[in-house]
């Protein structure tokens, strides 16, 4: 059976081209799938989230998604679809709204148009108020940027979220809200949606998780297994 994203013998190299930071790795992702992602610092799980929504160029390889090969040509609305979520999101100035308004302004979001309420009611799921809207980017905690750009990305529709450490800023409660979201988010619509998800936490990853990968020295280890299949 086809997946969603497939990608084939995708290999990355340093800039200065000395080194392979991944090379021949072979990884797909289906609808309804939350694949958890762990491994040791430095491992490569960043550089193969980014990998896949070609942040950075490929040296080799090829990325497939709903069976097209991704070009240069697709790459805005592919990202559209696919977003990486990093783990410390950067803001322009201005204010939270502002923030938010902004992707509305690309080109592969044409025809949509920021919606207040929905930013709110994705706000209040993830336990912070309205008025953090009004709040200056910039002086935003780690943790609450991780939630803004949490929001800035579901607000998006898009569906399959690339999420980089997602709550590592978090504290134990707001970290517990992020899965239920992030969880129900995929559960509700598992036949257009899903996730991968890096985490350093193994109970974690055991929670939010239907599959589990090891991810070391630019390849994946043996699977570690099935997680939460619910
Ligand atoms: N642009 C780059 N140029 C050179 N080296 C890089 C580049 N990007 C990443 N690396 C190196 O690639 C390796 C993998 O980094 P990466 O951030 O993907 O690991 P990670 O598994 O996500 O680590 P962590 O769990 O600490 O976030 C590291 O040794 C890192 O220094």
């Amino acid at each position: 059976m086809r997946s969603d994203l497939e990608a084939a013998a995708i290999g990355v190299r340093v800039a200065s081209r000395e080194r392979w930071l991944l090379r021949d790795v072979d990884f797909s992702v289906s609808f309804g799938e939350r694949v958890g992602l762990s491994g040791p610092s430095g491992g490569g799980k960043s550089t193969l989230l980014r990998a896949l929504v070609l942040l950075d160029p490929l040296e080799s390889g090829s990325i497939r998604w709903r069976g097209n090969i991704v070009d240069e040509l697709a790459i805005p609305t592919f990202r559209s679809e696919v977003t990486y979520v990093h783990q410390r999101p950067a803001f322009l100035e201005g204010t939270v709204e502002e923030n938010l308004r902004l992707p509305f302004q690309l080109r592969a979001q044409s025809g949509r148009k920021y919606d207040a309420e929905l930013a709110v009611r994705w706000l209040e799921r993830l336990g912070r108020p309205p008025e953090l809207l009004t709040q200056r980017a910039d002086r935003l905690s780690g943790g609450e940027g991780q939630l803004v750009s949490l929001v800035r990305v579901l607000q998006l529709r898009p569906s399959l979220l690339l999420l980089d450490e997602p709550t590592s800023a978090l504290d134990p409660e707001t970290s517990g809200r992020v899965e239920e979201v992030l969880v129900g988010w995929v559960k509700d619509r598992p036949d257009e949606r899903a996730c991968v998800w890096v985490s350093h936490d193994a109970d974690q990853v055991e929670r939010v998780s239907t599959r589990r990968l090891l991810f070391a020295n630019g390849q994946f280890a043996s699977p570690v297994g099935e997680g939460a299949s619910t």
